[in-house]
């Protein structure tokens, strides 16, 4: 007898200091394009290679709360948050096939930022026995590799098939369509630091939230 098809399970890690538009939509339209149906939003505690977010956990976490709300499209998962050692994404990763099992076919969504760094994470050649990944597109960012070694490691992981991504557990590398949008934390942290509007760039929520806490004023 044929084994049931489990359906693709997406994680989104990140620092969310704080939490965008441009994590937001693009993420919904890569939901649509490959039948996602539901993402999980990570934050992470001790981000690996940056300086400790300016928000602290918990007030990071509130705010993905806050721009979630009522959207079943998205759900948190404060696992990382626990942890006080660096949030290595391969360590989560491991974690979670072992409650999911071998053959959950399982994501990890990144920025194109991420894809052009990420073989300078922990543990890196181990990602993609855990994982697909899934790559958002962002303004500013190269798409082809920086080294050629790089740019033959994505060619031979790459596939344009969503159904590819859906059949096996980990692998695969997708770069998907998805629209672009010129938002990052640090502008928004810049902005609020003079007190520039951020409207169109925050959910209203996490800005109220923002403004309630006196974040991100220097
Ligand atoms: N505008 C964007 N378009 C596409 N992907 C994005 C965008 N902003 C962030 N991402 C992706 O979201 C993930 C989490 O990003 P992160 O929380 O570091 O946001 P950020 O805006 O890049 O923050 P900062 O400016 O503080 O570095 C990363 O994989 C990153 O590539
Ligand atoms: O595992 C690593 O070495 C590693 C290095 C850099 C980033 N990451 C993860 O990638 C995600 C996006 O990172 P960031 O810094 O852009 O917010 C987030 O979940 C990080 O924990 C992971």
């Amino acid at each position: 007898m044929a084994s049931p098809v489990l359906p693709l399970c997406a994680i989104y890690g990140g620092t969310f200091d704080p939490i965008h538009y441009g994590h937001l939509k693009p993420v919904a339209a890569l939901a649509t394009q490959v039948a996602l149906h539901r993402v999980t939003i990570m934050p992470n505690n001790v981000p690996p290679h940056r300086p400790q977010p300016e928000a602290n956990s918990q007030q990071r976490k509130a705010m993905v709360e806050l721009a979630i709300a009522g959207n079943s499209l998205f759900k948190l998962d404060a696992r990382e948050l626990a942890r006080s050692t660096p949030s290595y994404t391969v360590e989560t990763l491991e974690e979670v096939r072992a409650e999911q099992g071998s053959q959950q076919p399982l994501a990890f969504i990144i920025g194109q930022d991420s894809l052009l760094s990420l073989q300078r994470w922990h543990r890196w050649e181990s990602l993609l026995d855990l994982c697909h990944l899934l790559v958002c597109q962002r303004p500013g960012y190269s798409v082809a590799m920086d080294t050629p070694g790089q740019q033959r490691w994505l060619d031979r992981h790459s596939t344009t098939s969503v159904d590819e991504l859906h059949a096996a557990p980990a692998g695969k590398i997708y770069l998907a369509q998805t629209p672009m949008y010129d938002i990052s934390a640090t502008a928004i942290r810049q902005r609020l630091a003079q007190n520039l509007s951020c409207g169109d760039l925050v959910p209203a929520p996490v800005l109220a939230f923002i403004q309630q806490h006196n974040l991100y004023q220097r």
